[in-house]
Formats: structure tokens, C-alpha cells, sequence
């Protein structure tokens, strides 16, 4: 069986999805897409033979499209995923599932009272080769008990229009997952310094900024986010235990040693670093789906939805300066 799939927003991440769909995942084919740039659309659809819609809600409601992946910008996501539940279609939705806490909240009743999990949120980290090593020791308690997680989140460069508010529901929240994922707890409260400016930040970006995450059961997150370091792509992870610590490989692609010098290579951005885990992440995606259980397994709505109080908490705590709580509902029986 072929899984015809549609995809909203075809710009960086949703034409690079289309791309993976059509060439590299097997079992799937794009059939419809759609994109408010219409012409961005057009093009995209051609390479791989698709149709195009004139609005998102075509691509949902289309009967010849099985399952929806949505790459449009954060704050179209939960709309979209309300009416990919409404017409009971499995959704593959980019991070972040919601923008704010309370329309995070509203795709999770939807779901609640649909009764069958169909979303799952790009939180492709989870796929990652590495990532996966560091849940691996966490979990069969290679380093005991764990204690705290460093981190650090470094771009080259952000877009223009990039706020400081973006670097924590961005990017930050890609940590945010991470920790609950590999600590397996839920954060309770965050805490947010903005450093110094980098002169190379723009438009008054608070840039970098540490956070604070402090999980239910005591543990602590630290995550330097520097999205101005100019020199590449950098994502760290370390998490310290009782016994010892486990930590993240920085993939490189290749060492060069010569004239008493040895040189690495970084990764010029996240499409370079987390290639492979976006092709993992898109073919358990539609092999979940495929075997009927509404894609299920990687992140839920219910971490969308956690990720993006924790993330809110933190815009909050850049903005005041206190350390403020995390207030989560209780976790629906759905998501035990
Ligand atoms: N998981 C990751 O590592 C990762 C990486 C990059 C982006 N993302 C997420 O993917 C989403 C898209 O990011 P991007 O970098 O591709 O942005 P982008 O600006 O390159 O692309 C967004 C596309 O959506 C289109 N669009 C705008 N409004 C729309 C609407 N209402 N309906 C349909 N299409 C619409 C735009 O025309 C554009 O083509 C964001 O939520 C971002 O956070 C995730
Ligand atoms: O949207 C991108 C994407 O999510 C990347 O994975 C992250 O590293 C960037 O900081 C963010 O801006």
C-alpha cells in the first residue's frame, strides 16, 4: 500500500519533506500540497507530479489524501491540525504544535474527544542516531540516576524577523522536548537570562540567552541558545548522572590533519546536521500510519503541548526576570 500524503507550506522544511517523501521514504507518495505562495507551490508539485490546492483546508479534506504533514509557519499549526483531526486524517505537524498554550490545549481536547491519537509533532530530535545513544545509557542506567542536562543550541545566523521571544519557541524548544524525552519527567519551572548582546544580533535580538529547566523530579537543564555564532551549526547535549554522564557526538564530515593543524568540519545548518533523522522521523511516520495506529509513537499532542507551556513560561520569565512555573492540566489517559 502507497500512503498519499498532503503537504501544507512548501518552503525550507515542507519542500525538503516533499523531496524526502517522494525520493527516500518508501511506502509514500506527495499527492497534493499547498502553499500561500502559489508559484513556490507550483514548482515544488511539479517535481514530483502532485496537485496543487487553493486553499489548506482542499489539501485536508481531499479523499484521495490518506495522512497531512504541516510545515507552514508556528502559527497556522493549530488550526490546521484541529481540521486534520476533524476529518480524521493522521498529522505529521512541524514544530511548534501550537504558539500559544491555549490553542496547544484545544488540539488536545480535540484529540481527547476524537478518542484516537493522530498527531505527531516534528520534534525530529528523537530520530537522531545520537540523541538516541544518550536515551539509550539514560535509560538502562549506564550513568544512574540522572541529575543534570547541558546544552547548548548554536546557528551561524537566524532570518530576518527573528525575535528574541522565537530563540526560546523556536529553537529552544527543540531542548525543551529533548529533556522531557530523555529525563522522562516533566519541567515545572524555567528561568531565562539574556546575556549581553552579540553586536551582530539585530534589532534589539536578545542574543544569546540561558535557560533554566527544572524538572518535576528535581532535576536541572541548563541551554545556551546563540543563534549569531557565525561559525556553523552546533548542537550539544550532555546528561550528567550519579554514576557518570553521557553525551551527544558532534557528527562532522571529515578531520583534516596536516601542517601540525587538524581541522573539523561543522555542519553549516540543521538540514545538514539532522538529515538523518528527518528521513527517520518521516519513514516511522508513514510506516506507523501504514500499520494503523495514526502514526503514533514519537512525540504526541500532548508534548506539543507541554513543550509549548514550557516554552511560554520561558517568554514569560525573559520578560520578567523571575523564575516562573510550568502549569500543565493532568495528562489525559490517551497520552498514559
Ligand atoms: N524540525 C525542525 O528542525 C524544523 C526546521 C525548520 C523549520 N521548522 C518548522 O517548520 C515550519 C516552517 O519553517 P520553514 O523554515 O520551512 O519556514 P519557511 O518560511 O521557509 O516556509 C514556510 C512556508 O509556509 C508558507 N505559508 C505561509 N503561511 C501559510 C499558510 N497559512 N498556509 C500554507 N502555507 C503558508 C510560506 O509561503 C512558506 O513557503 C515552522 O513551524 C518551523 O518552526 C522545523
Ligand atoms: O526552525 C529552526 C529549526 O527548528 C532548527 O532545528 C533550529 O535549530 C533552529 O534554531 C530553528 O530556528
Amino acid at each position: 500500500m502507497v500512503l498519499n500524503v498532503g503537504v501544507i507550506g512548501t518552503g525550507n522544511i515542507g519542500s525538503d519533506h516533499v523531496r524526502r517523501l517522494a525520493t527516500q521514504v518508501s511506502g509514500a507518495r506527495v499527492a497534493a500540497l499547498f502553499d500561500v505562495d502559489g508559484e513556490r507551490a507550483g514548482a515544488v508539485a511539479d517535481r514530483v507530479g502532485a496537485r496543487v490546492h487553493s486553499q489548506a483546508a482542499d489539501v485536508i479534506e481531499d479523499i484521495q489524501v490518506d495522512a497531512v504533514v504541516i510545515a507552514s509557519p508556528g502559527d497556522t499549526h493549530a488550526d490546521l491540525v484541529l481540521a486534520c483531526v476533524a476529518a480524521d486524517k493522521p498529522v505529521l505537524c512541524e514544530k511548534p504544535l501550537a504558539t500559544t498554550v491555549e490553542s496547544a490545549l484545544k488540539v488536545l481536547e480535540a484529540e481527547v474527544a476524537h478518542g484516537r491519537r493522530l498527531t505527531r509533532v516534528g520534534f525530529m530530535r528523537r530520530h537522531d542516531p545520537g540523541y538516541r545513544a544518550v536515551k539509550v545509557a539514560v535509560d538502562d542506567g549506564s550513568v544512574g540516576e540522572p541529575l543534570l542536562m547541558h546544552c547548548v543550541h548554536r546557528n551561524a545566523s537566524v532570518p530576518a524577523g527573528f525575535t528574541s521571544d522565537m530563540s526560546l519557541t523556536d529553537s529552544v524548544i527543540h531542548e525543551i522536548d529533548a529533556a522531557r524525552w530523555l529525563l522522562g519527567d516533566e519541567i515545572v519551572a524555567a528561568t531565562v537570562v539574556a546575556v549581553r548582546p552579540s553586536p551582530l544580533a539585530t534589532n534589539g535580538m536578545r542574543d544569546p540567552q540561558l535557560v533554566l529547566l527544572e524538572t518535576a523530579g528535581g532535576a536541572v537543564v541548563d541551554v545556551e541558545v546563540f543563534l549569531h555564532c557565525q561559525y556553523g551549526y552546533d548542537v550539544r547535549c550532555e546528561v550528567v548522572g550519579a554514576n557518570g554522564t553521557v553525551s551527544l557526538d558532534t557528527p562532522t564530515t571529515g578531520a583534516l590533519t596536516r601542517s601540525g593543524r587538524r581541522e573539523q568540519a561543522v555542519p553549516e545548518d540543521w538540514r545538514v546536521r539532522f538529515a538523518p533523522a528527518y528521513l527517520d522521523e518521516l519513514q516511522q511516520w508513514v510506516d506507523g500510519v501504514a500499520s494503523g495506529n495514526g502514526g503514533g509513537g514519537g512525540s504526541s499532542a500532548w508534548d506539543g503541548y507541554a513543550a509549548t507551556a514550557v516554552a511560554q513560561a520561558c517568554v514569560a520569565s525573559l520578560s520578567s526576570g523571575a523564575r516562573t512555573a510550568v502549569g500543565l492540566v493532568d495528562r489525559p489517559t490517551l497520552y498514559a
